[in-house]
């Protein structure tokens, strides 16, 4: 079987059993640095070297509306989406303070605003459309629309790799998103709609019965296309959640690490997995999210978070606390004395 790029699995499981080794020659008792040496030996593996490499990193925001918050799915407007982009823009963004205090550079890309935002200086201008159609009335995407939102992500990840990043944080910015995600979870998951609906930004308790009532609706329109992970996005996704998986899709080619946020990512982490397996090798996920169906979808994905915080903000404000994390796990293979280096005792 063939790997990133034309390695045979023989190759990749050498690495990981290099890597393996050189962590049990370091100075501690084997396994003792627990999940972070799973991360260590993946890190390793993706990047096809025992010493990885975590910097430069880059969180790539990816924002677009979404036509089905005119049932009435979100606690906000949609107007917050582009306001939001502006606060992006301004550095005042959870995402903006969190990823500067973690080292990482961002780039913020509208995929499909419902707004004007030409002027706005320090954003990605990549409209592929003013927001997506409302999903209960017809297809979220037609086949172009959906092509154009993949090539966004495909070409913001050879964009990065380009400025040299050696790891990618991916976020997302849409009011009304976490609906979509609710469905595309439903139906990769094989899970009914109260499994997978959650409060979002916050709704109260008759806005989330409305809400888990659009999701079962939808996913009976679109039941018959589970089997279809890319129909399933272009009916039920949004444009910010195709490019995700466009830059999900391209980036084992380049071997480059991705931190996955909440909910909304890791509904296209699920397309992208089915799509093309070997995607899930350079995944790794930044924390648990609160809202429903998070948990679910990492179980599908055979997924250990890293964090676990109630966070449930998008953005890729957790992709950016959990890279330090990344940078620790590599800190581990490439500078921690082996017991032969420092002169300790190995077990009896
Ligand atoms: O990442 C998550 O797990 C997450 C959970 C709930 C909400 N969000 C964010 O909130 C917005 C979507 O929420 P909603 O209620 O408008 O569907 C969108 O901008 C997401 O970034 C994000
Ligand atoms: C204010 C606000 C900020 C966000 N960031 C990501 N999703 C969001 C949703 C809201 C409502």
């Amino acid at each position: 079987m063939l790997n990133f790029q034309g390695e045979t699995a023989d190759t990749v499981s050498d690495i990981s059993a290099d890597a393996r080794k050189r962590l049990d020659n370091k100075t501690k008792p084997p396994g003792s640095l627990g999940q972070i040496e799973a991360v260590a030996v993946q890190l390793a593996t993706v990047q096809g070297s025992v010493v990885p490499v975590v910097d430069p990193a880059r969180i790539i925001v990816f924002a677009a509306d979404h036509g089905i918050t005119a049932a009435g799915v979100s606690a906000y407007p949609a107007e917050v989406t582009a306001q939001m982009m502006a606060n992006f823009a301004s550095g005042g963004a959870a995402v903006c303070v969190l990823g500067a205090a973690a080292g990482a550079s961002l780039e913020v890309i509208d995929v499909g605003v419902n707004a004007d935002l030409e002027q706005l200086t320090g954003v990605v201008h990549a409209k592929v459309r003013a927001g997506s159609r409302n999903l209960l009335e017809e297809a979220a995407m037609t086949h172009e629309e959906l092509d154009s939102a993949l090539q966004v992500g495909r070409e913001a990840v050879v964009r990065a790799v380009e400025a040299g990043q050696k790891c990618l944080g991916l976020g997302e910015m849409g009011i009304g998103n976490t609906t979509s995600a609710a469905i595309l979870t439903g139906l990769m998951c094989g899970a009914s709609a109260t499994e997978v609906t959650g409060r979002g930004t916050g709704l109260n308790n008759s806005q989330l019965s409305l809400k888990q009532r659009v999701v079962a609706d939808a996913m009976q329109r679109h039941a018959l296309l589970a089997d279809d992970p890319l129909e399933c996005l272009r009916n039920a996704g949004g444009l910010e959640i195709a490019a995700l998986v466009g830059a999900m899709l391209e980036a084992p080619a380049h071997r480059l690490p991705v931190l996955v946020d909440g909910f909304i990512v890791t509904s296209a982490a699920l397309i992208a997995c089915r799509l093309k397996p070997s995607v899930r090798d350079v995944l790794f996920f930044a924390h648990q999210s609160a809202e429903t169906g998070h948990a679910l979808a990492l179980r599908q994905l055979a997924a250990q978070p890293l964090l676990q915080l109630d966070m449930r903000l998008g953005e890729g404000s957790a992709t950016a606390l959990a890279l330090p994390l990344l940078r620790g796990a590599a800190a581990v293979l490439c500078d921690m004395a082996s017991f032969a280096d420092a002169g300790v005792s190995t077990a009896e």
